[in-house]
């Protein structure tokens, strides 16, 4: 029987401070009671899975060794899940893509397969196509991943160069990887572990091209595993962070696959070589989007991972004096430390509540395309673009910030903020880089701004450019609601002048591709500008709309949070709001105080906040943000798994360094 611990006494304390009832958040964050006890009894079954555990802590393991331990683990993984669900419900995504972490504690080879591969059958498969691959990927008798960056190109992908040329006579399609630049580099489990990938590649049909699509290849032999001939693949090798993801590379030479597999929900090819038009060419790029949707809520859990370690840290460990001859305080109570960490509380809260609307508006616009309507597909791609862009990136800075707000033992992998940072950081690049979404963004912007100056109805998400123009600056407030608009006039302003910029080179004779270059960093500060505005807005909605159906108790926490959020950004963005609104030195000096008294508000729920987002000890997989704050303990029983420490002397003192310092002696 597992020994049960003695909480730590501060911890404890922290706890009898809070004043909203915690299970009453954590349902609503995880949107619903229901969802809260199916996650809870599923990551239960995953606890007492005794082959789950790990004899030896990963971090010792070779690169091999680990790739296989996390293959071994994800197919228990999978068999509990499905026993899981044929007693139950199917298990929401992001319960499963939660419980994941319990047990890879990196990210799984398989990632992909449910993260992308499954998502683009559904997405870019005919009916037919569908019925024949999705039962079996579903089930797991095949495994896929996404297959689209190269060697050469992430970014253009109109300028990927593997080939997928027609031959109308025996009805195939050939593949062909011409260059070292057109091999598939990336795609996380291609490495040695899928034996399906939807490849995305340029179709040729009688020496034409047609642009990019989307193909299902079989590449490995369902049996014994071997690449078939005429594939060339394998694993990339070690990266910053993503260490079990087994991101590989491939490449084709006359690879030749059916007509029918070329995924044909949007373009076709018909027998005799047809091409046939899709609606829109850009739907091609559908999964990228849902995956960008569901990233802001990536970003959202690791900000919570990372808040709750280091605010459950913050609360146990003591140093310094705040006054000679008391006792050493709670780091917790350093007002620094609150700013630290704070923000990384609400800064999640922030991302749940984009996340809820965001993939409505998602689930909107698969339900119009599926209606042959395309309206709201452009606002849809500019917001999941910035949106991606900017909840990655702040998770980063937010990840690392509270690894720095846990000192020195915040760089021990064993506090895993290493791996939490190693994950976040990778999405600031993957499905799509963050210059290049914020310039997709940028774009639909400076269209926006010309639909306003000709006066159109534009757009929910940029309808404060109508207002702004219409109305100029209102009266400056230092309420929530004034200075969202004043994050909305600091956006209209900062796109009005970077379409400006672009017209001032135009009209010195630059091309207008040129004068987008020369006006882009005008350009990413408008999308950035843009974005805050959208998560300001739409956090601050979605607490009010929430704050009428929760306890008063927990109504006040909410509003709390999502003011310190609002007024962060206010003290974070003062320069930009000084230029482009009303808000005079004076609110300036008035908002610092209201922050300090936000701080002050939350102190006392800070632990009640975080126990909130009920991650448990076996997801978070840290020494220092356990549940029951026995932190010197858990990190000294972690340095004593270290094969360094399990024997008294190291062979490499008689080998080297006996010798070494005897010769360093004469
Ligand atoms: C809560 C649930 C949790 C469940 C958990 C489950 C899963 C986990 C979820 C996520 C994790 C998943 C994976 C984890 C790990 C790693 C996976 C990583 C995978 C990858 O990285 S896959 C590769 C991704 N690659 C990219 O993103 C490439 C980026 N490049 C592009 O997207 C494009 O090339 C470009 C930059 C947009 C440019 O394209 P281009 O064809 O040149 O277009 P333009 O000329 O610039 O624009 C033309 C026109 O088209 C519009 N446009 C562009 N893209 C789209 C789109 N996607 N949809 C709609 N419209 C689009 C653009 O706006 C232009 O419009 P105009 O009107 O202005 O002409
Ligand atoms: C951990 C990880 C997992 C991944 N998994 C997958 C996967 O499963 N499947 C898959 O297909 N891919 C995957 N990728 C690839 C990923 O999608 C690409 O790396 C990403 O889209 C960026 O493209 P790139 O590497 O070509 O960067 P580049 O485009 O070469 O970027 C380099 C620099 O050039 C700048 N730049 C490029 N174009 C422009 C422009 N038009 N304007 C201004 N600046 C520009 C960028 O801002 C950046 O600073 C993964 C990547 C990582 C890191």
């Amino acid at each position: 029987m597992a020994t049960v611990h003695k909480i730590n006494e501060d911890l404890v304390k922290e706890r009898q401070k809070c004043t909203f009832n915690v299970q009453e958040l954590t349902y609503l964050l995880d949107g619903g009671e229901e969802v809260t006890k199916e996650r809870r009894e599923f990551e239960n079954i995953l606890r007492n899975v005794k082959e789950l555990q790990d004899e030896v802590p990963e971090v010792y393991l070779s690169h091999k060794e680990r790739y296989e331990n996390a293959v071994r683990k994800t197919c228990i993984l999978q068999n509990v899940r499905n026993d899981f669900e044929k007693k139950r419900e199917v298990l929401s995504p992001r319960n499963i893509f939660r419980a994941g972490y319990a047990v890879i504690k990196d990210v799984s080879p398989f990632f992909l397969h449910n993260g992308m591969f499954v998502p683009t059958i559904i997405g870019q498969g005919t009916p037919e196509q569908q019925a024949e691959w999705l039962p079996k990927a579903k089930a797991m008798a095949i495994i896929g991943t996404y297959a689209q960056t190269e060697l050469g190109h992430g970014t253009f992908i109109r300028g990927l160069e593997t080939t997928a040329t027609y031959d109308a006579k025996t009805e195939e399609f050939i593949l062909n990887s011409p260059k070292v630049t057109s091999y598939k580099w990336w795609p996380g489990g291609l490495g040695t572990t899928v034996n399906h990938c939807i490849t995305v590649a340029q179709l040729y049909i009688n020496g034409k091209k047609y642009g990019i699509h989307p193909f299902i290849v079989q590449i490995r032999d369902l049996e014994t595993h071997k690449p078939l001939p005429g594939i060339k693949v394998g694993e990339i090798g070690p990266k910053m962070g993503f260490a079990t993801a087994n991101n590989g590379f491939l490449g084709f030479q006359n690879f030749r696959i059916p007509r029918k597999n070329m995924l044909m929900k949007n373009a076709q090819v018909l027998k005799d070589g047809t091409f046939v038009k899709g609606m829109n060419e850009k739907l091609t790029y559908g999964t990228m989007v849902m995956v960008r949707v569901n990233i802001v809520s990536d970003s959202a859990f690791h900000t919570a991972m990372a808040a709750t370690i280091a605010v459950r840290y913050a609360a146990v460990r003591h140093q310094s004096q705040l006054k000679a001859k008391e006792p050493e305080v709670q780091i917790i109570d350093y007002l620094t430390q609150q700013h630290k960490l704070f923000i990384a509380i609400a800064t999640s809260h922030a991302f749940s509540n984009t996340y809820t609307w965001l993939y409505q508006a998602y689930l909107k616009v698969v339900e119009d395309l599926g209606k042959q309507k395309q309206d709201h597909l452009p606002e849809l791609h500019a917001l999941s673009c910035c949106l991606k862009a900017t909840s990655s990136r702040d998770a980063g800075v937010i990840v690392e910030q509270c690894r720095l707000a846990c000192g020195g033992h915040g760089y021990m992998a064993s506090s895993n903020l290493p791996i939490i940072y190693g994950y976040t950081t990778a999405a600031i690049t993957y499905e799509g880089e963050h210059t290049v979404l914020l310039l997709q963004t940028a774009r639909y912007l400076m269209k926006a701004w010309m639909s306003a100056l000709e006066g159109k109805v534009l757009a929910p998400s940029v309808a404060y450019l109508v207002d702004w123009l219409k109305s100029d600056k209102q009266r400056w407030q230092n309420t929530p609601e004034v200075i969202v608009k004043g994050f909305q006039h600091v956006a209209a302003g900062k796109i009005k002048d970077a379409f400006d910029a672009i017209q001032k080179h135009v009209k010195a004779g630059k091309d207008y591709e040129d004068a987008w270059n020369l006006a882009s960093v005008q350009l990413i500060k408008a999308s950035e500008a843009h974005s805050r505005a959208i998560l300001c807005d739409g956090y601050l909605r979605e607490t009010v709309r929430t704050s009428s159906s929760v306890s008063p108790s927990l109504a006040k926490v909410l509003n709390h949070l999502v003011q310190l959020y609002i007024v962060y950004w206010t003290l974070e963005t003062a320069g930009d709001l000084l230029v482009y609104s009303n808000i005079g030195k004076d609110d300036i000096a008035v908002l610092k105080e209201k922050y300090e008294e936000l701080l002050a508000l939350i102190r006392p729920n800070a632990v009640g906040l975080v126990d909130a987002f009920d991650i448990s000890d076996e997801i978070l997989q840290s020494t220092l943000g356990s549940y029951d704050g026995r932190v010197y303990e858990r990190l000294m029983e972690e340095a004593m798994k270290s094969p360094l420490n399990k024997e008294p002397v190291n062979q490499s003192f008689h080998k080297y360094l006996k010798p070494f310092i005897k010769k360093a002696k004469l």
